[in-house]
């Protein structure tokens, strides 16, 4: 079977606290894969080790084949966490050209991206004004069309939607059904189960284990 991301028996401690035990899954290529569990749960935490942020205390973690951490693998991976890491004294354009440029995209290649991105987050109109000016969601939004820029093949974001209205918020998960469809891979955690119901495939976690897991039917 072909896995995007496979994750074999990943246990993480912080001191003497156990946050993920023994975490096994597998994410086929093609598919929106969704982590729903309360807060405090690890999905941030499996998150970070899937990209390469954090190591697991044991076990390991595959992307695309490539054991993770991986400094090219990142080339193929567009991450949005939950926080912004934005540059508040750059424009909007700029702060997207800056990530666009990290993965070495052509200049071309940059404009087209940017205008695609921008566009679909809405922030189009924005994108000239200093990102220190923005509000809580468009700053959101700037990091989803960022985790977008290099056209990645696996999409791993981490509450995507959260403070964004509900209309961009239904064009976004029209836009990710539409990438999916494409061949992308999405990993996505949400507190919201109308969300959780467009995955493919969901994982509910608790208290650092996967409770339950299967596919969903549309
Ligand atoms: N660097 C750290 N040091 C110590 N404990 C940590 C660290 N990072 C996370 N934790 C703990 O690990 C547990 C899981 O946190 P995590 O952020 O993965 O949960 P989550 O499910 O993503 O929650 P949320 O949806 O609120 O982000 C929490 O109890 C948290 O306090």
């Amino acid at each position: 079977m072909n896995h995007a991301i496979h994750i074999h028996k990943v246990t993480k401690t912080f001191g003497k606290k156990t946050v993920l035990k023994d975490i096994d899954l597998s994410i086929s290529a093609g598919q929106i894969y969704g982590l729903i569990g309360p807060s405090g749960s690890g999905k941030t935490t499996l998150i970070k080790i899937i990209v390469g942020m954090d190591t697991p205390s044991k076990g390991d973690v595959q992307v695309l084949n490539t054991r993770i951490p991986n400094l090219k693998a990142l080339q193929n991976i567009g991450y949005m966490a939950q926080s912004d890491a934005l540059y508040p004294e750059l424009t909007g354009a700029e702060n997207m050209a800056f990530f666009a440029s990290l993965f070495k995209l052509r200049k071309h290649e940059q404009k087209e991206r940017i205008a695609y991105a921008a566009n679909l987050v809405d922030l189009s109109s924005h994108l000239s004004k200093k990102v220190g000016t923005y509000s809580g969601g468009m700053k959101r939004r700037l990091s989803l069309a960022i985790a977008l820029i290099h056209d990645p093949q696996i999409l791993i974001l981490d509450e995507p939607t959260v403070g964004i209205d509900p209309e961009l918020r239904l064009s976004i998960w029209n836009e990710l059904i539409r990438l999916k469809d494409e061949g992308k891979t999405i990993l996505v955690t949400t507190h919201v189960m109308d969300e959780a119901e467009k995955c493919d495939y969901l994982s509910m976690v608790r208290d650092g284990m996967i409770l339950t897991s299967g596919p969903l039917q549309h």
